[in-house]
């Protein structure tokens, strides 16, 4: 190697020495800038910047951005759609996003929810369009900034980003959002735990807690599988629901309010309550029990009708007594009770639900009027032990939609309660069962209570023979009604015969008394 060589090589090592120090200066210029401009320049200032910055950029770049900031409106509250994006994104995202976060949320069935974790980043895809969804932070109040706190701002502001190609704006403004949106809505509808409300006395309303309803989680297990009714009506029912879950447009196209009113009846234990509980957990709606006995007049239902949201089955059971049409079933009660027993907060209760000036054209008005165009997607339950006694105001079609009679027990709802409470589907005694219940008028109720296993030792055999023995009973307990009624019936008949002869006799005499008086002999 030249003398010649040797330099020029010293020469080039010195130059990428030089370079590299060079680059190490710049480096530690941009960490140093980079610091004193996140410690020492104000959020507000910092923003400024950004800004500036992303308009030059803009100009270049051709990609869109939309944000969902969390909290929305001048009383921030919570936005409906940060919270269904959120849910869209933690279903559809939970397996591609690297960093999660995990959350405890009460109010859904799966209650440790998974979403992506502040600054991470996924893509979705929508009809071949790729889209880039990002979940970001800012602090949101920057008077409040403190440079040297390790931990920033307490006040941060969260948003969804979501980027996309400009030349895709129309097909995801139009309908990439709404699809989010509502698939977001729906996951949520389908996770949350379902409540059941009733109503507070108005003496609650504006105290500590201002609360019209009271809420506890509804766990009833009565589906439509486990309904005991006859096949063909249940699938009746299940149809009819379903082309209302789906009739949006169809009530839309008709100029028709999105409700949809049902009307239960039929003798107690044949399973009224059973059924609203299996339309609750079929149709994934809240139930808001209304105890119209409750309310005092019907400004008071105004106000709390209003306050019952879509998607939910507002329900008014015993409609009879509720509204004192009949009063049968009150009346007895009472007759039942004694009195002087009674304690003092009871018989309060029951002297201010005396005093209920609900009226049957209030409750008509609001089933019809604008309650019921309000959000749409109700359903509305009276259930009656006395249908034969109800106002046809009240039940007429359109107002009450449908009629379904809960009938006593019949063969197929017994073989889905032997299903039920036995884990049988055939038997040799079910003919025998089938023929009974022709013959007899058991409620599914006292079937379901036969039917109960009431101890290890009782089997399938032995538990159907139960309910033999008990429908045997039945039989002829009802034949015995019969045949006291029909001795009633034929004391009444010869009474009423005796009772006109006595009549004719009595008339007879008198004209034969007139004839001898007036001398025509
Ligand atoms: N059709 C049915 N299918 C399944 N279980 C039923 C049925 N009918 C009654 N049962 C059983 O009997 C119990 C009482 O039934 P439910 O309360 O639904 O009757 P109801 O018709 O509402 O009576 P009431 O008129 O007294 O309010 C239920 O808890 C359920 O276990
Ligand atoms: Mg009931």
């Amino acid at each position: 190697m030249s003398v010649r060589d040797h330099t020029q090589k010293i020469d080039l090592v010195e130059t990428m020495k030089e370079l590299w120090a060079q680059m190490g200066s710049l480096m530690a210029t941009i960490v140093f800038m980079y610091t004193i401009f996140e410690r020492f320049f104000p959020p507000h200032l910092r923003e400024k910047l950004q800004a500036y910055t992303q308009k030059l950029t803009n100009h270049f770049n051709p990609y869109i951005q939309i944000s969902f900031p969390e909290f929305s409106g001048e009383r921030l509250k919570k936005s409906e759609a940060y919270t269904a994006i959120q849910t869209y994104l933690s279903a559809n995202s939970s397996q591609r996003a690297k960093r999660l976060k995990a959350e405890v949320v009460n109010d859904s069935q799966t209650p440790l929810v998974l979403s992506m974790d502040d600054n991470e980043e996924i893509t979705d895809e929508f009809h071949g369009i790729k889209l880039w969804w990002s979940a970001n932070k800012v602090s949101n109040n920057p008077q409040r900034y403190n440079p040297f706190s390790y931990y920033g701002s307490s006040d941060e502001k969260r948003f969804y980003k979501l980027t996309f190609h400009k030349r895709h704006r129309d097909i995801v403004t139009m309908s990439y959002i709404k699809h989010v949106l509502d698939e977001g809505k729906d996951i949520e509808m389908r996770n949350r735990q379902l409540k059941l409300y009733t109503n507070n006395p108005s003496s609650g309303w504006y105290g500590y807690k201002q609360s019209k309803w009271s809420h506890i989680v509804f766990e009833h297990p009565a589906t439509f599988e486990t309904l005991a009714m006859d096949r063909r009506k249940k699938e009746d029912i299940l149809k009819d629901l379903v082309k209302f879950k789906k009739g949006k447009d169809y009530y839309a196209k008709i100029g028709k309010a999105w409700k949809r009113g049902y009307l239960l009846y039929g003798p107690p234990g044949t399973g009224k309550s059973t059924m609203i509980a299996a339309i609750a957990n079929f149709m994934n709606y809240d139930v808001y029990d209304l105890e119209l006995t409750a309310v005092k007049d019907n400004t008071e239902l105004r106000k709390l009708l209003i306050e019952t949201p879509s998607k939910s089955i507002t329900v008014i059971e015993d409609i009879d007594c509720s509204l004192d049409l009949t009063g049968q079933r009150k009346k007895k009660k009472e007759e039942n009770e004694d009195e002087e027993q009674k304690d003092p907060m009871r018989r309060n209760e029951e002297e201010s639900s005396k005093s209920s000036k609900v009226t049957l054209s209030g409750l008509l008005n609001f089933i019809d009027g604008i309650w019921s165009a309000c959000g749409g997607e109700r359903i509305i339950v009276f259930t009656t032990n006395y249908v034969e006694k109800l106002d046809p105001a009240l039940i007429r079609r359109g107002r009450m939609d449908k009629h379904i009679e809960m009938s006593y027990c019949c063969y197929d709802a017994f073989k889905v309660l032997a299903k039920n409470y036995l884990d049988v589907e055939s038997h040799h005694l079910f003919g025998a069962i089938g023929g009974l219940l022709e013959e007899t008028d058991m409620s599914p109720a006292d079937v379901a209570e036969n039917l109960m296993p009431k101890s290890v030792d009782e089997d399938v055999e032995i538990c159907l023979h139960k309910l033999i023995k008990a429908l045997e009973e039945a039989k002829e307990e009802k034949a015995r009604k019969k045949a006291e009624e029909e001795e009633e019936a034929r004391l009444k008949e010869e009474k009423v015969k005796e009772e006109s002869t006595q009549m004719e006799e009595k008339h007879k005499g008198k004209t034969g008394e007139d004839v001898k008086e007036n001398g025509f002999h």
